[in-house]
């Protein structure tokens, strides 16, 4: 059985992410248990500070108006218990037994503090205590016999105690396959649309999903989740949109069509369907976001799932595939159009060309950019994360009409993914990004070669205009890392996100009915 320490950073671990690694789990410190899966643990805490996590509950003595145990055995003398309230807590054995049951060196201290106050305070002790406590001072018993009524006092304090089994089942996230029992009822089949950007991966599984009585697509971005949800209407196939902002039906009176576009987030696993699509898979791996992958990966009830992004996270979905018992079919593609990077840096904004995209990573970035530009009488359309999702659709709009006058966009890597824009060449204004590191801090770094691919990869988009797409960067000193970042292959996948369920949580919160949510989720999530 694992200790309540180690169990609640095996939790942690398996909430934040799980490695793959053929035969085991490896928990940090050594421990090891057979699975599928390798957990990391992210920020470091140590076995006291998860305890910490755990809010005392206020123990208090509710006296008898007769003080049964004074008749019984006489009055007690509050300096002869102290003495042997001290000699109870520091037995080596009461301490071994203590962390058998679950508390720790901090839970201990906590539990003696409170019950030394308890037994000291009390006007009258309950019977049993008090007998106890008198057994003890006539030499008819030992300290060690206080245990269970210490032991009494600390659950009282932590009700976790108590459950601690049923806790340990709930936080067991080894095998998230079976958090879905009805998509596991099912018989699916996993396609994985396998390629670089720009070689018709998501235009194969959309041709099957048009063609398909019911389907849900799940995209990354809302902009995409409505590109699909505009193509499906446009092609003659009713689809609604669910986004986290927004929810429109194809039929006017607000009933819901077979087919639905949505955010990842959003998907709906209790809906059955004939096709899914999960787009750009390769998100899994996303230390916020990934989780959403997983989940629908795993949970979503339909036949057919076509998975959509890099090769490098084939080997991850294989091992998730083998925990689901289900088949997978990889088929390959390669990029339709040819992509250049040039041999001489923009140098300044005074060279931006029709059908140049200025990809900035941070907004102030785009407002100069774009300031600059429309300063010497050039119109530009601008996408950042931001804005609202119809503004961004007008403003993609704009710049994709061969007829409009606005020929160039600026816009931070919110275009990075999935989007059909008609960009002839795309010029990295900075390669360092804010990132979140492993710990949840904020810095910046370089940015890597699966996004640099991602972004590049909108120039020179199949079916537009520029048959060929062509890269550089803005600042000279730049160009030679981006050619580096380019011919670079992405690195393999080797991490899904994972994220406890609505069930799970409401399991937890009734084992502990006092804790609030918020430290419920601490408990959690830390
Ligand atoms: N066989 C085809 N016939 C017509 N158009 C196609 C075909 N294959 C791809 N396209 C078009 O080429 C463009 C790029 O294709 P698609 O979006 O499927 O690429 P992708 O591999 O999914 O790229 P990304 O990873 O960047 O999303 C789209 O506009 C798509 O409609």
């Amino acid at each position: 059985m694992l200790q309540n320490s180690r169990r609640f950073r095996y939790l942690c671990a398996a909430l934040q992410s799980f490695h793959l690694n053929s035969s085991h789990i490896t928990i940090r410190n050594g421990a090891k248990c057979t699975s599928a899966f390798q957990f990391q643990i992210r920020g470091k805490k140590d076995d006291s500070s998860i305890s910490s996590l755990f809010i005392p509950v206020q123990v208090k003595s509710t006296p008898d108006d007769i003080n049964v145990g004074e008749e019984l055995t006489g009055t007690l003398n509050k300096s002869d218990l102290l003495k042997v309230l001290n000699k109870f807590y520091q037995n080596r054995e009461i301490k071994h037994l203590l962390m058998e049951n679950g508390l720790d060196n901090y839970l201990q201290h906590q539990a003696y503090v409170s019950f030394r106050r308890f037994c000291l305070e009390a006007q009258n002790l309950p019977v049993d205590i008090h007998v106890v406590f008198s057994d003890i001072l006539q030499g008819a018993g030992n300290e060690t016999d206080l245990f269970p009524y210490f032991l009494r006092h600390a659950k009282l304090m932590f009700p976790h105690l108590d459950c601690m089994d049923d806790l340990r089942k709930i936080s067991d996230l080894r095998s998230p396959a079976n958090w879905y029992p009805q998509a596991r009822a099912m018989n699916r089949k996993v396609i994985f649309h396998a390629g670089p950007t720009n070689s018709g991966k998501t235009y194969h599984a959309l041709e099957r999903f048009l063609t398909a009585k019911s389907g849900v697509y799940c995209g990354p971005l809302k902009l995409l989740a409505n590109e699909v949800f505009n193509k499906c209407n446009t092609r003659g196939t009713p689809c609604d949109l669910v986004t986290g902002e927004e929810r429109s039906y194809a039929d006017p009176a607000g009933n819901p069509s077979g087919h639905v576009s949505c955010t990842v987030e959003m998907t709906s696993l209790s809906n059955p369907y004939e096709v899914a699509i999960i787009d750009e898979i390769q998100m899994i791996k996303d230390p916020q976001r990934g989780w959403a992958w997983t989940r629908a990966l795993l949970g979503i009830m339909a036949e057919e799932i076509h998975l959509c992004g890099e090769a490098g996270a084939v080997d991850l979905v294989r091992q998730l595939t083998l925990t689901t018992g289900e088949d997978l079919e990889v088929r390959h593609y390669k990029r339709l159009t040819s992509l250049k990077v040039e041999d001489s840096a923009l140098g300044s904004l005074d060279n931006v060309l029709p059908g140049d995209c200025i990809v900035c990573f941070s907004k102030n970035d785009i407002y100069s950019v774009s300031r600059t530009i429309e300063a010497s009488g050039r119109e530009v359309a601008v996408i950042y994360g931001g804005l609202p999702p119809g503004t961004k659709l007008a403003q993609a709009a704009k710049f994709n009409d061969p007829d409009s006058s606005c020929k160039i966009l600026v816009a931070t890597d919110a275009i990075g993914m999935g989007l059909n824009l008609s960009i002839r060449r795309m010029i990295f204004y900075s390669l360092i990004k804010p990132i979140m590191n492993e710990k949840g801090e904020k810095e910046m770094d370089t940015i890597s070669v699966s996004s640099a691919l991602q972004i590049a990869g909108r120039a020179g988009r199949y079916g537009t205009q520029w048959e060929t797409g062509y890269v550089t960067t803005f600042k000279p000193e730049d160009l030679k890392t981006l050619k580096v970042l380019l011919s670079s292959q992405p690195e393999p996948i080797t991490q899904a996100g994972l994220h406890p369920t609505a069930d799970q949580i409401e399991l937890y919160a009734y084992h502990l009915p006092n804790s609030t949510l918020s430290n419920l989720m601490q408990i959690l999530i830390i």
